[in-house]
């Protein structure tokens, strides 16, 4: 039997708020590469962006991890992790992808030592209990259509962070309304030189919840109820976290990637 490999999937993004969407996604993108007959999916990881991203109406992060952790409350697989945004800055999504893929690799490696002190006596390659030759797993990026598209925004993202994204980690794009990947990926020479690493997934029932809609109808004081997990609406009733106020953040920014690489010398290497 080939042994499938493990896989970890990874989503960046706002998530101001959480939705049942956002964890949507985990679980249609899971069945699809699971259906592969490729891939164990071993891990799911939401990393919020960090505060100093400057999208309007971004709430803190310690906000956005609070309600993230209380909607994956109910998860045995997917959790949040706030590394991301405990950064000094803002970090581009490639060297979040690189902070994990190795952290994945450290905690192979001392399972591993675990293992060996735990049954010093040689084991066979067949054995389930042997980390010695255990298959790296691989880390990809989970992400909506809408995101994919910001590809060809203007200095938005480095071509070499969209080339190491598709090359060496990969993709697995939720379909969205309002995108079509697919064509998009036709439009682009990068992509389709990469496309057997962009893993299409096509949701099978339309649920178009958008965070910042959520927002808007929180502002307005109307039920978003279903659309988001009870537990995330009685932190922002107790927080009072989506207000007027809270909406006019960073109001007038430029979105800190635009504005690093706006600029004619670069201050961020790699
Ligand atoms: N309804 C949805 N269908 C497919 N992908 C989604 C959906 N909602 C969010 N995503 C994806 O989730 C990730 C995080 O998105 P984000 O935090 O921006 O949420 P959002 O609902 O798009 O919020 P906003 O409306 O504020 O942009 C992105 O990759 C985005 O494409
Ligand atoms: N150059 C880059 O690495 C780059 C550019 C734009 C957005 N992003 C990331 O994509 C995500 C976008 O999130 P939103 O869809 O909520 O704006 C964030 O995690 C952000 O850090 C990365
Ligand atoms: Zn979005």
């Amino acid at each position: 039997m080939v042994s499938r490999t493990p896989l970890i999937l990874l989503a960046c993004g706002s998530f101001n708020p959480i939705t049942n969407m956002h964890m949507r996604l985990f679980e249609l993108a899971r069945d699809h590469l699971q259906k592969t007959g490729r891939y164990q999916v071993i891990e799911g990881i939401m990393s919020p962006v960090n505060d100093d991203y400057r999208k309007k109406g971004l709430v803190s992060a310690r906000h956005r991890i609070a309600m993230a952790k209380l909607a994956l409350e109910t998860s045995d697989w997917i959790r949040v992790d706030p590394w991301e945004s405990e950064q000094e800055t803002w970090t581009e999504t490639v060297k979040v992808l690189r902070h994990h893929y190795n952290e994945s690799l450290r905690l192979l490696q001392s399972k591993k030592e675990f293992m060996k002190n735990k049954w010093p006596i040689e084991r066979s390659t067949e054995d389930p209990l042997s980390y010695e030759h255990s298959v790296l797993p691989e880390l990809k990026l989970l992400c909506g259509a809408d995101f994919l598209q910001t590809f060809k925004t203007p200095n938005l993202w480095k071509e070499e962070h969209i080339k190491e994204i598709v090359e060496k980690f990969g993709l697995v794009c939720i379909s969205r309304a309002g995108s079509d990947p697919a064509q998009y990926i036709s439009e682009s020479d990068l992509l389709t030189q990469f496309q057997h690493n962009i893993f299409l997934v096509k949701e099978w029932i339309q649920n178009e919840i958008s965070a910042t809609q959520i927002r808007y109808a929180l502002c307005r004081g109307l039920s978003v109820k279903y659309l988001i997990p009870d537990s995330v609406i009685s932190y922002i009733a107790r927080h009072n976290i989506y207000t007027e106020e809270s909406e006019r953040e960073n109001e007038g920014h430029l979105l800190q990637p635009l504005k690093l690489y706006n600029t004619t010398v670069n201050p961020l290497n790699d």
